[in-house]
């Protein structure tokens, strides 16, 4: 290297060193308020929220849309995530519950959201990511509740059917799926692959055009596949990057979802409702009688409200009341004027109205 590059890197160095001590600073006094903030909260309020969902939605989109660059938009909202993330632990650490074992997505889901000054605790099923919130033992829960490729996780709609708890926020996350081995095994010697069924459906191609003749024996997640195949020199996992990592696993093939676009999105279960982030949407359970064009009496103040409607499902009812169940979610927020309209009209059309929560669309 010249003389003259070595002074450039020397010259460019003294200014990252410059530029570092200038966002330490900024840092420690976003910091500050951020304690002031909790301070202004419990003076006005003993048993205050720290966690506002509507407000880190805002300051987000905030940086997003303000970025210009070199680093994409995305990047510098994960940067922002994390130093919220961590101001908010000044404030109150708080703990999140997720569906287990460490490693699946939804822990992965749970960062994305969270990020990593939050406390998160596995559960071993839907259920109990309900009732440790319900219980209080945790501040908020993480559960997934779509899959763009093989729909619906019942599971999480029916838990909703019998909760109290409010939709606090949801996060989407592009679900990428690898082939990995423990490091001695070697491709030809691949008999066996565990995985979690929805990711068995989600590879079902790739799979059959890749290893036609190895047994697929499903397990109860995707991160309890890479821990068997730990010890086992003659299989295979279909796990996402945490569970890679977890467990020391090498990637025999990358991304081997069918669809390139698989993603699942997961939603934030708490206690509380959350304020207008200014992009919105609300998700509802509804009951309707068993008779003719019930779905159509439904529907119809959604069309006329011009509300736009994100999702549509039905369950089948568990109990007498509950004759046709729909979950449906919209864009928009209960307090704004012409939702409340919306609702009231459906109120009177329905045998049962829940509003499951209004929540920021997820930005990240
Ligand atoms: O604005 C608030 O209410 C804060 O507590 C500050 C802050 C932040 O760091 O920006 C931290 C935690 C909240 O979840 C939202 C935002």
């Amino acid at each position: 290297m010249s003389e003259s590059n070595k002074q450039g890197l020397g010259g460019l160095r003294n200014r990252i060193d410059e530029i570092d001590s200038d966002i330490l600073r900024l840092i420690s006094e976003r910091a500050e308020c951020a304690r002031q903030v909790a301070e202004t909260k419990t003076a006005s309020d003993p048993d205050a929220v720290f966690y506002r969902p509507e407000r880190e939605a805002q300051v987000l989109r905030r940086v997003m849309e303000m970025n210009q660059g070199p680093l994409d938009s995305e990047e510098m909202a994960r940067l922002f995530r994390e130093i919220m993330s961590a101001c908010l632990a000044l404030e109150q650490p708080i703990k999140v519950a997720y569906l287990g074992p460490e490693g699946t997505f939804t822990q992965q889901a749970s960062l994305k959201h969270f990020g990593d000054s939050a406390i998160s605790l596995p559960m071993a099923a839907i259920d109990e990511v309900f009732r440790e919130v319900e219980a209080g033992a945790v501040n908020y829960g993480v559960v997934p509740v779509e899959n763009s490729t093989e729909g619906v996780i019942n599971h999480t709609l029916d838990s909703f059917m019998d909760s109290s708890l409010h939709i606090c926020g949801e996060v989407v996350l592009r679900i990428h799926h690898h082939l990995l081995v423990s490091d001695t095994t070697l491709k030809d010697k691949v008999s066996r692959i565990y995985s979690h069924p929805q990711s068995f459906a989600q590879c079902r191609k790739w799979l059959d055009a890749h290893f036609p003749h190895a047994e697929r024996v499903p397990v109860s997640s995707n991160a309890e596949a890479a821990r068997m195949v730990k010890s086992e020199w003659h299989s295979a996992a279909i796990a996402g990057d945490m569970a890679a990592k977890l467990y020391g696993l090498k990637h025999l093939a990358e991304k081997i979802e069918d669809r390139p676009d698989n993603s699942t999105r997961f939603l934030i279960i708490g206690n509380q409702q959350v304020p207008m982030s200014g992009t919105d949407k609300t998700s509802l359970v509804v009951a309707m009688r068993n008779q003719p064009g019930a779905l159509h009496d439904l529907l119809e103040p959604f069309h006329r409200h011009q509300i736009d409607l994100t999702r549509l499902e039905t369950r089948p009812s568990r109990t007498g009341v509950w004759n046709y169940v729909f979950f449906i979610d919209f864009a928009g927020h209960v307090d704004e004027p012409r939702v409340a309209a919306l609702l009231e009209e459906v109120r009177l059309r329905a045998s049962e109205l829940k509003v499951l929560g209004s929540y920021p669309q997820g930005v990240l």
